[in-house]
This record gives C-alpha cells, sequence and structure tokens, in this order.
C-alpha cells in the first residue's frame, strides 16, 4: 500500500552519487545492503563489475537522493569499475579492521581516485566488520591518521552485520557534500563549523577538534 504523506521517491533537491570502494571481502555490498535494507546477509557473492543502489534520504528537510555504486573489489573488474570513478562526487574506501592488508591498500585505492575521479571528490575512511573486535589488526587511531593526512573528509567504522554507524556514514557523506555545494544540512553545524560525525567511532577531520582522544564503544 502507497502511504499519501510520502512524495514519491523520485522527487528529490540534490543527486549525489557516490562510490564504494575497496579490498574484496571488506563488505562494501553488505554496507550497501544495510543501508538501503538495513539487512544483513552472512553469504555474500562478490560483486561482478558494477551494483547500483538508490535510496532517497529526508536531511533537514531536504530530499537527498543517494545514487550509490558498489564496485567489485577484485582486481579482474578493475577496468570496468574504474570507469565509474569520473561521475562520482564522493567515495568511500572501504577496509576491514580485521585485515592490515585491507587497509595498507588503502592508499592504491585513493591513487586510483585521484587518477580516474573528479578533482573535488570528498573522500572518506570507512573500517567495517567493527563487531571483530578481538580479531582487530588496524587501530582507530591510524585510520584517522591517514584520513587525515590524505585531506578525507572523516574516518568511520560501521558494522553492516549489526548494522552500527552505516546510516550514519551515507548521512555523513551526504551532509559534506550539501556543505561542498555551500548548503549546511543543519542548524546546530551552522553553530559548530563545518564538522559532521560526533560519535565516539567516527571522526570528522576538519574540524578544530580533531585532536580529541578517540574512542572505540560502539554504540548502536
Ligand atoms: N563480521 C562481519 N562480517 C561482515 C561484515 N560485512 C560484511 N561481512 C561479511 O564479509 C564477507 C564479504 O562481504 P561483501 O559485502 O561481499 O564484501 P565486498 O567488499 O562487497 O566484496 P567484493 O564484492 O568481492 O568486492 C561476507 O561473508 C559478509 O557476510 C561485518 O560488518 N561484520
Amino acid at each position: 500500500m502507497c502511504d499519501v504523506m510520502e512524495p514519491p521517491d523520485d522527487s528529490f533537491d540534490f543527486l549525489f552519487k557516490i562510490i564504494l570502494i575497496g579490498d574484496s571481502n571488506v563488505g562494501k555490498t553488505s554496507l550497501v545492503q544495510s543501508f538501503s535494507t538495513g539487512l544483513f546477509s552472512q553469504r555474500q557473492h562478490n560483486t561482478i563489475g558494477v551494483d547500483f543502489t538508490v535510496r532517497t534520504l529526508n536531511l533537514d528537510g531536504r530530499r537527498v537522493k543517494m545514487q550509490v555504486w558498489d564496485t567489485a573489489g577484485q582486481e579482474r573488474f578493475r577496468t570496468i569499475t574504474q570507469s565509474y570513478y569520473r561521475s562520482a562526487h564522493g567515495a568511500l574506501i572501504a577496509y576491514d579492521i580485521s585485515r592490515r592488508a585491507t587497509f595498507d591498500s588503502v592508499q592504491r585505492w585513493l591513487h586510483e581516485l585521484q587518477q580516474y575521479g573528479a578533482a573535488n571528490v570528498l573522500v572518506a575512511l570507512i573500517g567495517n566488520k567493527r563487531d571483530l573486535e578481538p580479531q582487530r589488526e588496524v587501530p582507530f587511531s591510524d585510520a584517522c591518521r591517514l584520513a587525515e593526512d590524505k585531506g578525507m573528509v572523516a574516518a568511520l567504522e560501521t558494522s553492516a552485520r549489526e548494522a552500527c554507524s552505516v546510516q550514519e556514514a551515507f548521512q555523513m557523506m551526504a551532509r559534506h557534500l550539501l556543505l561542498q555545494n555551500g548548503l549546511s544540512a543543519c542548524q546546530e553545524e551552522e553553530t559548530r563549523g563545518p564538522g559532521v560525525l560526533l560519535r565516539s567511532n567516527s571522526r570528522s577531520i576538519n574540524i578544530s577538534s580533531a585532536h580529541t582522544e578517540q574512542r572505540h564503544s560502539c554504540q548502536c
């Protein structure tokens, strides 16, 4: 049944294209699935090429349509996935907090983005599988340092499995894109400056409090 109060999903104020990149099996598809349906499936097929999902967010009265391009992490699809970089307004580079190698690859993904993406693309770093705390191989402080060094807008940790901070990750990117377009997403941020996310397992890089101590408790 249709809710008469809801405008049709094709109406929007802003359209942002977001690309999700990172090594295979870090959980990119799971993050997109969690964002679009709230569901998690343990058995996930490797993405072939690129998948496409759309969801419209209501951010403080603005309808922001998010077109999310979920790319394959496997090397053999690299030529196909690179062709999607150019039109992206924002990029989420994902790694798995329990596999250091996937974090070490972030620089390579960033390099690809710089090579094939638009000059003003906004980038955020996502450490997924936060629920695997006992197997953690990447301290959150390493992610924050890298994000800061590379001029990314934020570093966050998520768990697609526990639906932890996933919505926030996409909303954060949407808010940064609104800000980039000269629009504050909400009044509170207008008084606070360009920082957006203040959760304990996330950190906005371009705010004055960027050097405050970080904690890791997930409060979902
Ligand atoms: N524990 C845990 N497992 C996760 C999480 N997110 C994804 N997984 C699992 O990690 C595996 C890989 O997930 P995918 O979403 O297919 O990874 P991907 O990055 O899209 O992989 P490619 O399509 O090959 O690039 C699957 O078995 C998921 O169930 C998470 O937050 N926590």
